[in-house]
Order: C-alpha cells, then sequence, then structure tokens
C-alpha cells in the first residue's frame, strides 16, 4: 500500500501539493488524476523519495522509500521514459539495472519480451521513438517483478495496441494482488483502466473515490432523443414540451436533444401527447471524462484562448480567395502567380520517389519491435479485470501551481 499523509511540497513561493493524504491500495488500478501543473508528478516523486516533501509524509508498506530495505525489489516506476542513457542500449540498461539490484540477468529477456522490445534491445535507446522508450521505461518498472508500481503516464506515445496492451497490463497486475497507481490525462482510457481515483486540483486532494462514484456525484444521466431529421418542426414541438414540463434540454452536434430532468417515460409520453414521433428515446450514463471535466473546470491553471491570428488576417492580394480568413497561405486563384509552384506538395511524395529508411513497414511485413510474444501471444500479464476496493474519504483546499517538469528515474545511471 502506498500512503500519503499531510503531504506538502513548495518551491519557493510555489506551493505545488499541499496537504494530501490518501491512500493506494493493493489488489486495484488507482488513477490519478489532475489537470497540468496539478501536482501529481511531485507527488509521485515525493512517494519515491526522490523529492523531499517541505511537511507531512509519504510511505510504501509502511516506510518512507528510502528506507525500504532492495527498494527495486518492492517498487517499481516509470516516472520519466527519457531518463536513460541515450549511448545504451534497451538490454544493457536493463542488465545495468538489475544488477544494481540483485536482480538475475535472465530477467532481463523476460522482461523484453513482456513490454515487446526483444527485437530491438541491442539497439541503443536514443533512437528509440516515444513508444519504445515508455516500453523500456515499463521493463525496467517491471524488473523487480515488485508489488508496488507507479507509472507517471504510460501510455504517452503508445500506439493502439501498447494501449490496450497497458491497459491489460496495468489490471493483471492489479490482479495478482499488486499496488498499482497510474497517471493519465487520457480519460477514456482511465475509465477502462482504473477502478478507484484519486483527482487533485492545485496541489490538493478533490475526490479519492471509485470511478463509478466519481461519474455519478460528478455528472447528471441524461436521454438522448431524436426527432425525425426531414421535420425539424417536430423537434421544436417537442423541445417546447420537454421545456415546460421542467427538462433540460441541450442539442447535440448530430441533431439529436440531450434531456435531463426528466424520466425517459415521461419524455416518451410528452412526444405522444405533441404528437411527435421519436427516431430514438436512450437512457446515458455521463463518461468519465464528462465528470472529470465538470470537477476540474474551476482549477485548471493552462487555458487556451481563441487565436485572434493578430496582423495575419490580411493576406496579401493575389494570396487568396475570396472569402480566406487566416490560416496558411492558399493556392492562388486561376491566372495568378503561384508562389510555391517550384515547391515539392506538403506532405506529397515527389515522381519516382520511394520509401527509404525510416519508412513504417508496408502491411504485412514485421512490427519494427517484432513482438509476436508481447503483441499476440498470451503473456503472464493477460486480460483479467481487478478486484474492486471501497472509497476512502475527500478533502480540499485551493494552491498556486505552475510548470510540470521532467523527471529522473528513481535508480542510480551510470553515464559512459
Ligand atoms: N523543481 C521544481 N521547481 C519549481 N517548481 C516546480 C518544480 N517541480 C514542479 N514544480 C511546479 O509544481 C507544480 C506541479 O508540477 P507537477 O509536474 O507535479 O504537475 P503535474 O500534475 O505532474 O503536471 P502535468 O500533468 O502537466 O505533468 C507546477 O506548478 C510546477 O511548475
Amino acid at each position: 500500500m502506498i500512503e500519503a499523509v499531510g503531504l506538502t511540497k513548495r518551491y519557493g513561493a510555489k506551493t505545488a501539493v499541499y496537504n494530501l493524504s490518501f491512500q493506494v491500495r493493493p489488489g486495484t488500478v488507482t488513477g490519478f488524476l489532475g489537470p497540468n501543473g496539478s501536482g501529481k508528478s511531485t507527488t509521485m516523486r515525493m512517494i519515491l523519495g526522490l523529492d523531499a516533501p517541505t511537511s507531512g509524509h509519504a510511505t510504501i508498506a509502511g516506510r518512507p522509500f528510502r528506507s525500504l530495505p532492495n527498494a527495486p525489489r518492492q517498487v517499481g516506476a516509470l516516472l520519466d521514459a527519457k531518463a536513460v542513457h541515450g549511448g545504451r542500449s534497451a538490454r544493457h540498461h536493463l542488465l545495468s539495472l538489475a544488477q544494481l539490484s540483485g536482480i538475475p540477468a535472465r530477467r532481463v529477456d523476460e522482461v523484453l519480451g513482456v513490454v515487446g522490445l526483444q527485437e530491438v534491445a541491442g539497439r541503443r535507446s536514443k533512437g528509440f521513438s516515444l513508444g519504445m522508450g515508455q516500453r523500456l521505461g515499463i521493463a525496467a518498472a517491471l524488473l523487480g517483478d515488485p508489488q508496488v508500481l507507479l507509472f507517471d503516464e504510460p501510455v504517452n506515445g503508445l500506439d493502439p495496441e501498447g494501449i490496450l496492451w497497458v491497459r491489460n497490463l496495468m489490471k493483471q497486475l492489479a490482479a495478482e494482488g499488486r499496488t498499482v497507481f497510474v497517471s493519465s490525462h487520457l480519460m477514456s482510457e482511465m475509465a477502462l483502466t482504473a477502478e478507484h481515483l484519486i483527482v487533485i486540483g492545485r496541489g490538493q486532494l478533490l475526490a479519492d473515490m471509485s470511478v463509478k462514484d466519481f461519474i455519478s456525484a460528478h455528472s447528471a444521466d441524461f436521454a438522448r432523443v431524436r426527432t425525425p431529421d426531414t421535420e425539424p418542426e417536430q423537434r421544436e414541438k417537442l423541445t417546447a414540451a420537454i421545456g415546460e414540463a421542467g427538462g433540460q434540454v441541450t442539442p447535440e452536434p448530430d441533431g439529436a436533444l440531450r434531456v435531463t430532468g426528466l424520466p425517459l417515460p415521461r419524455i416518451s409520453d410528452l412526444a405522444h401527447g405533441a404528437e411527435v414521433r421519436l427516431w430514438e428515446l436512450s437512457p446515458h450514463q455521463a463518461s468519465l471524462e464528462e465528470a472529470y471535466m465538470q470537477m476540474t473546470q474551476s482549477v485548471v491553471d493552462y487555458r487556451s484562448t481563441t487565436d485572434q491570428r493578430a496582423g495575419l488576417q490580411q493576406v496579401p492580394a493575389g494570396y487568396a480567395p475570396q472569402g480566406y480568413a487566416g490560416g496558411p497561405p492558399v493556392a492562388p486563384g486561376p491566372g495568378q502567380p503561384n508562389p510555391y509552384a517550384q515547391q515539392a506538395p506538403y506532405g506529397g511524395q515527389a515522381p519516382g520517389a520511394v520509401p527509404g529508411a525510416g519508412h513504417p513497414p508496408a502491411q504485412g511485413q514485421g512490427h519494427p519491435y517484432g513482438a509476436p510474444a508481447s503483441y499476440g501471444a498470451p503473456h503472464p500479464y493477460g486480460q483479467q479485470p481487478a478486484a474492486p476496493m471501497p472509497p476512502a474519504a475527500p478533502a480540499a483546499q485551493p494552491a498556486p501551481a505552475a510548470q510540470p517538469v521532467a523527471m529522473p528515474m528513481p535508480q542510480n545511471e551510470d553515464p559512459r
């Protein structure tokens, strides 16, 4: 189990984490959510003894990380996939970690197989893609077969197959009774992977509860209603009837109506009474993403503004068709000179060009990781769901936040 008690971290005037208390229990995947800069990585660093708390403490299995005997055999972590010596091959990177922790060398090939990197194990990791680096980081976390695992955005850069694999890996690790604490910004993925959530905003606890409870506590169920597309007056009649009956109607992008505040049979009766035909009337539960957005909208620090393209609205005559309203220059009208005439089309392929080194393999060719053992065949971390976990208590108060930082791996590197 991981436990944080009154964890607080200040960097000068900036409070990154404030009075954070929670437990991450074994046997379930616990998602760690929060907007950019909310303190997730800082919290994980404090749990792993990489940052000292300003006050409060964090323990793993009842002890601070730094006083755990042979910590790499008890705790595995992926914090920053780039924190590897780029000149070292994947195998050598893992071998050096194994040697430092007294882990047998044969375990290296096991974890290379689990993450699907056997084919590139001899390649220097500096040539690895983002996703390959993530896989190497996950391999390092699994090396000591630890009971407690922390993953900071493990699916970052992974392809859909890799994302599915990580999801199943996390669930399997939890089903084996391990403690799995994983941060992610991908809400749809979290909804499929985690059973329990710890949500923070501006360094403070916003929620500590099951995914199911979180969704029902922070969003409303709704009905989707669709009237015949060809008869907009039917839609208007139904909207009016629902409004008069106290329901709230929001148009959906696809033309349907989202109705809250009325049960489905009542909506059906109202439609019948207004002589409106229905093409759809279906119950819906809000997604984790909707619930998360609802809860965290007041603690988001970094918001985009509309791109006004100041000073770029006026495109020189002859460079844009009428009605052009910003964006990159476009092709000239007929009879006008084309300033890009000598350039190859963007993204296009010059006549006679052939794919060179670095192009992805064509369909049917081997995967660059050549990973039958991990991609297709069953591996030790299969597909069983994790066991459920009871909810714990929430708490909260606001505090400031700023820029995210890169994190080193909790291990000794040996740069050559
Ligand atoms: N070493 C540091 N010095 C100063 N400020 C820091 C340091 N590390 C983190 N911070 C600040 O602490 C806050 C929390 O950062 P942290 O990286 O923990 O957030 P996060 O939730 O992991 O963000 P993201 O989701 O973007 O990765 C940010 O405001 C960040 O700028």
